[in-house]
């Protein structure tokens, strides 16, 4: 064969790979992968590699995994798991794991070091290994609960400065981490912009896990009339910071197709975003805005 048939050959069987998991039919599964997260940053990786080929096995197109899946969630400690984005050992592994399972991944988070600051990053890759999006968190995360869960990110990371999109085939998906969710105009925005799921990697904690946590995921899936998933670390109770787990699905209804115990497991669902569209004709919310009696959000200055 002519080396040029053969790049024509490689490059047919690429494109074909592509479109198959990027599909064009009504939907696609998805992986949560609700890790266990150690001290040690290579088994931590090592592990999400190897249940994102698991999702393979089980037919999914894309896996999430949770908020700062590869360290502690720990502020003394980001600067020293942290790592360039693209370029670090954790990246080449998400990248290489995308591309020989020939899917989508949102790594989660990791702690990004960039120009001597620290950032807690979402990464997205496609099923050629290609970085697609980056989204470092924007709202960071500072609670003081006397007696309770005291953490500041604000001390030891610097906020992220735009919101971030990715497209999966058709499918449009807006990017947050966490305590993200807490803010709604952000979520509206994705819904503006055209967004059809909304993904947080999380990790929320003891305190806030059982009053918060489901209400403000089911509030933007309705809100939004969008799919949410977030998928959370599995809880450790003797580390520093207590994650809640229970990584969740929730549909355009706001109602919850699967969600995890607190363990360490992974959940695989089925999104029919046939369905969002039927929901967003039923209830025309998103037409029905009183912008005489209130403002809504600009979305022409914040894209
Ligand atoms: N980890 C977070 O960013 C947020 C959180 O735990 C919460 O909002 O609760």
């Amino acid at each position: 064969m002519f080396a040029g048939q053969k790049l024509l050959r490689q490059t047919i069987t690429l494109f074909a790979q592509v479109r198959m998991v990027s599909s064009n039919s009504s939907g696609f599964r998805v992986a949560l992968l609700q890790l266990t997260v150690t001290a040690d940053k290579s088994t931590n990786v090592a592990n999400a590699i190897k249940r994102v080929q698991q999702a393979k096995l089980n037919g999914c197109t894309l896996a999430i995994l949770p908020e700062c899946f590869n360290a502690p969630y720990n502020t003394a400690l980001f600067r020293e798991y942290s790592e360039v984005i693209p370029g670090g050992d954790t990246c080449e592994a998400l990248s290489q794991a995308a591309k020989s399972n020939e899917m989508y991944i949102v790594g989660g988070s990791i702690p990004e070091i960039c120009d001597d600051k620290v950032y807690n990053t979402c990464t997205v890759w496609d099923p050629n290994g290609n970085l697609i999006a980056k989204h470092r968190k924007v709202h960071l995360f500072d609670i003081n609960i006397p007696g309770g869960v005291c953490f500041k990110e604000s001390d030891a990371l610097a906020a992220g400065n735009t919101l971030n999109t990715f497209q999966l085939g058709k499918f449009k998906i807006g990017l947050g981490i966490c305590y993200d969710i807490r803010f709604a105009e952000m979520a509206a925005i994705y819904r503006k912009q055209g967004c059809d799921m909304l993904i947080y990697p999380s990790a929320f904690n003891m305190t806030t896990g059982p009053l918060h946590w489901s209400l403000l995921i089911r509030c933007r899936a309705v809100d939004n009339q969008a799919f949410v998933a977030v998928a959370s670390p599995a809880r450790v109770t003797d580390s520093n910071y207590v994650a809640w787990g229970h990584s969740m699905v929730v549909d355009p209804w706001g109602k919850i197709l699967e969600e995890a115990s607190e363990k360490d497991m992974d959940l695989y669902v089925d999104l029919d975003f046939g369905d969002r569209e039927k929901m967003r004709q039923q209830i025309p919310t998103e037409n029905q805005r009183r912008t005489d009696l209130y403002d809504t959000i600009d979305v022409k200055n914040k894209v």
